[in-house]
Order: structure tokens, then C-alpha cells, then sequence
């Protein structure tokens, strides 16, 4: 049977410990002989690196183990690259979020005038990556969980048109796993499911289990409550919230269950209210997931030992996993990937890329038709699908005019001068990490006359 070489890209990640727990687990099902970890922190890296010796010398020592932050080294010979980089980090979340909070606007990690700024920081980062793997593992394939997915996955579709990346999220399988608990059952992939929508955007229309049954009659009075909150599950206030959030954005289409970030642009200014612009979900995630992975990092080298280990695999791990078996073997497996449109979405725009169910085999992902979608999804799409297309235009095209236009048409933000204000703030903020913008003679001249 062969064994696979992996390098996790953003080897750094607070979720780098549960993707190894989980090709730990599954060893035997997807046997590997390589794990690198890549990361351009190295000093960041070395604290997960160590850890992660420490748990592949105890549990697979057969395993060839690589922390490296040199790219020769961390692309040659590996057949997945599993890419979750972070481009500027934690430090420019912060930004992300505050700055739009500051003019009482969204500030997310993904959704809104954040989402399009981080947008503008990864594609740089994630072609580079590309660019690594063709270099060195010409017949490698990318899974890309980097965020933003959407903003990401139409940059690589435009700039990377042949390269066998998929992009992907974890959001639709966590709530999936919750559906199945509702319904009796026990993992996300016990459901069979039709959905549309973008990333962190869309719907789902179906909901079975494997007998092909109807779960949505079973599911549906409790969603209508509760959303997808569930009674003893340890979840973090903001999650809480977004979870709980999801049995109002139901209630504006009955017959499909929604993603929960639809809260961003269907609630805006109740969102918005109820952020705190001096502790936004960064200084969360610091406080919590980041502390606790790094702490339990450096407990597990200091001992040089397992005993107590707390990392689990988890949804996001699981599917990466899961998604790579199926290119490995051929599965056909049916999967949520990030796909351009062509028709699975029969009456929306075909360079779009829509997430939608695929069959998953060695050639990568074949995307179901989902048919035609309804008017107000439609109108909520047409919208978000102009805003992503026009930040990787600002991108491509190093536009001032491009970027403001996208931030204008955001649902999020409530006109062009708000959006103005935001992105001024916003290309301060980036001046490291974004193509610099040129303002043509009309944007100019805008500004004299506001000034
Ligand atoms: N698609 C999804 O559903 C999903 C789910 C969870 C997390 N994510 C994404 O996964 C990524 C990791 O999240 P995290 O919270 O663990 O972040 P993190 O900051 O802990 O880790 C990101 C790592 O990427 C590294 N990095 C940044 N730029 C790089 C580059 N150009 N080359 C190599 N390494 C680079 C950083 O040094 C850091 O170690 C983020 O993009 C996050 O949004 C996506
Ligand atoms: O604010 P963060 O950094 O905790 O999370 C942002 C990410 O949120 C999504 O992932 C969730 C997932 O939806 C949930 O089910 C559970 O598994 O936690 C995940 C985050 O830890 C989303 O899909 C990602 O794209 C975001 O990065
Ligand atoms: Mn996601």
C-alpha cells in the first residue's frame, strides 16, 4: 500500500496539532511515511514543531518528520499540501476587525471590509505556496483551507487556472456534524446533502441520511428555536452567539437551512452592535485557542512526553483528512468543495465559485448540479460574487477605484463614504502586505472636492 508525504503550509497554525492527531488516527486507512511542516515564522513553527516530534516519535516513529522554513526542503517529494496560512497574522486580524468597527461597521475575519483586506494579504501568500508546489512536487495537490476562501479561490481560478488546488472550509461540515446529532447520527459524512452558495454564503436544500430519508421534518422545529446550538456542548460566547443566531436567519427562508455567517449580512447592524470594538473575536481566539495550543505545545516538548497529550482530531482535521483519501483512493466520495460555478448553480454566474456538493476522486472534484436557486438567495449572491471578483480585480489591477467600489457594494457597510473612510484606514493598515494601490484622476478629484 503506499504511503503519502504531507507538508502542512502555515506549520504554525493553532490547528497544525489537530491535523496531525488526525492522520494519526487514521493511519491505517491513509498511511503516510512523510509529515513536513512549512511555515515562514520559523520561531513560530518550532514551538508546534517540537511538540509534534515529540507526538510522532511516541505514536508513528516510522514517520519522517520535517519543521522547516526553507521551501526547497518543504515542497520537494510530498504528494498534499495542506495549506492554512494566516499572511500577517493575529496582529493584522486585530486590524481587520477593529478598523471597520471604528465607523460601525462589521469586523470579521472573513465577512465584510476585514474579509476583503485579509483577501488582499492572502492571495499574494497562497499563490506563493502554489508556485512552491509546482515548483517542487509538480503532481502534488493543494487542499487550501487559507481564508478568505472565497476571495482566495476566484484568485486562484483566475491566476491559477490549471493547478490542482482545492479550496475549502470547515464551517458547512461543523454544522453538518451538528444536523447529524439532531438527527441521531454521529458524523457530518452521515448526511447526504445539497447545498449552494459562496463561502461562508449559502444554503442547504437537503438534508438525508444515507438511506437517502428526509431529515429536514426532523431537524427543522429544532433549528427554528435554536438554530444549531446544542445543549452541552463547551462553545466559546462569540460561537454561542453565531450558532444561536442561525434560528433568525432561517426564519427569512423557511425551506432551506442557512451557514451560520449569513448573521453578517442578513443582521448587519444588530452584528454590529453587539461587537465590542476594543475585544473583537482575535483577542478571543489569543486568549483561547492560540494560548491553549501554544501552552500544551510547549507542556508536551518540556516533557518530551504524550502523557496527558489534550490535542483531538476535530471537524477541520477530519476533513482535510477525509478529503485527501479521497483524491488518494479514488473514492468518489461526495464533498463540499469550492468549485467554479459552470452550471451547478443553473441561474447564477458561471465563473463564480460557488461551494456546492462534489464527487471527489483522483481527478479532484466533479460538481453536482444544484439547479436554480431563489430569487432572494439569488439577489444575496449577485451581490457578494461582484464584491469578491472586484477585490481580486483591485488585486490584479493595483486599483483604489476597484477596492472601494467592492467595500461600497458590501452588504455590510452602508455607503460609499463609509466605505471611503474604512479603506483609507484599511491601506494604512496593509501597507506591508498589499500591491499598492494607484488612484486614477477621478478618484482624485473626488478627493479634492470632499477635502
Ligand atoms: N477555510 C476554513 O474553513 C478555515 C477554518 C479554520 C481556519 N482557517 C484558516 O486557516 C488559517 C490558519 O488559521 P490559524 O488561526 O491557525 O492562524 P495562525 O496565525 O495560528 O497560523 C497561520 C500560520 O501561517 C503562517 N504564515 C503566514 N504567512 C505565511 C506564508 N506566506 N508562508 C508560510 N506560512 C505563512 C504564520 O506564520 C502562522 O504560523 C487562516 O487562514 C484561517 O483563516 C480556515
Ligand atoms: O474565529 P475563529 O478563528 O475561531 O474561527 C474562524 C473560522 O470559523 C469557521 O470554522 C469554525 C467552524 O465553523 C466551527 O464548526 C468549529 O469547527 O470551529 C471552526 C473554527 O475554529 C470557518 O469555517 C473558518 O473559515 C474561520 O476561519
Ligand atoms: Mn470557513
Amino acid at each position: 500500500m503506499k504511503k503519502f508525504s504531507i507538508v502542512i503550509a502555515g506549520g504554525g497554525s493553532t490547528y497544525t496539532p489537530g491535523i496531525v492527531m488526525t492522520l494519526l488516527k487514521h493511519l491505517d486507512r491513509f498511511p503516510i511515511r512523510q509529515l513536513k511542516l512549512y511555515d515562514n515564522d520559523g520561531a513560530r513553527q518550532k514551538v508546534i514543531a517540537d511538540a509534534c516530534e515529540v507526538i510522532l516519535r511516541e505514536k508513528a516513529p516510522d514517520i519522517n518528520f520535517v519543521a522547516t522554513t526553507d521551501p526547497e526542503e518543504g515542497f520537494t517529494d510530498v504528494d498534499f499540501v495542506m495549506a492554512q496560512i494566516r499572511v500577517g497574522k493575529y496582529a493584522m486580524r486585530d486590524k481587520d476587525e477593529k478598523i471597520p468597527l471604528k465607523y460601525g461597521v462589521i469586523g470579521q475575519e472573513t465577512c465584510g471590509p476585514g474579509g476583503i483586506a485579509y483577501g488582499l494579504r492572502s492571495i499574494g501568500g497562497v499563490l506563493e505556496i502554489a508556485n512552491y508546489m509546482e515548483k517542487y512536487s509538480p503532481n502534488a495537490w493543494m487542499l487550501n483551507y487559507s481564508n478568505p476562501a472565497s476571495i482566495v479561490a476566484e484568485a486562484t481560478r483566475r491566476l491559477k487556472p490549471n493547478s490542482k488546488i482545492l479550496n475549502i472550509c470547515d464551517m458547512p461540515v461543523g454544522i453538518q456534524e451538528r444536523m447529524a446529532k439532531l438527527a441521531g447520527l454521529n458524523y457530518y459524512n452521515d448526511l447526504e446533502v445539497r447545498y449552494f452558495g459562496l463561502n461562508h454564503f449559502g444554503w442547504w436544500t437537503a438534508v438525508r441520511d444515507k438511506q437517502g430519508n428526509d431529515l429536514m421534518p426532523k431537524i427543522r422545529d429544532y433549528i427554528a428555536e435554536h438554530g444549531y446550538l446544542l445543549p452541552g456542548m463547551n462553545e466559546e460566547p462569540s460561537w454561542k452567539a453565531t450558532f444561536g443566531m442561525a434560528k433568525n436567519t432561517f426564519a427569512l427562508d423557511p425551506d432551506r437551512f442557512p451557514n451560520t455567517y449569513l448573521q453578517y449580512y442578513l443582521y448587519t447592524k444588530f452584528e454590529a452592535e453587539h461587537m465590542d470594538p476594543n475585544h473583537t473575536r482575535t483577542d478571543e481566539v489569543r486568549e483561547g485557542r492560540e494560548k491553549f495550543v501554544f501552552s500544551e505545545c510547549r507542556r508536551i516538548a518540556k516533557s518530551q512526553s504524550i502523557e496527558g497529550l489534550k490535542f483531538e482530531p476535530d471537524d477541520h482535521s477530519n476533513y482535510i483528512v477525509d478529503l485527501s483519501r479521497a483524491i488518494a483512493y479514488n473514492t468518489h466520495e461526495r464533498m463540499l468543495v469550492i468549485v467554479e460555478n459552470n452550471g451547478a448553480v443553473a441561474n447564477f454566474e458561471p465563473t463564480a465559485m460557488v461551494e456546492v456538493p462534489c464527487v471527489v476522486g483522483a481527478n479532484g472534484p466533479e460538481r453536482l448540479a444544484m439547479g436554480d436557486i431563489p430569487r432572494f438567495q439569488k439577489g444575496l449572491l449577485e451581490q457578494q460574487v461582484a464584491v469578491e471578483k472586484l477585490a481580486v480585480d483591485a488585486w490584479v489591477e493595483h486599483s483604489y477605484l476597484k477596492l472601494w467600489q467592492a467595500l461600497t457594494l458590501s452588504h455590510t457597510v452602508p455607503d460609499a463614504a463609509v466605505a471611503k473612510k474604512i479603506l483609507d484606514d484599511l491601506v494604512e493598515a496593509n501597507k506591508d502586505f498589499w500591491p499598492e494601490l494607484k488612484k486614477d484622476a477621478k478618484v482624485k478629484e473626488l478627493e479634492l472636492s470632499l477635502s
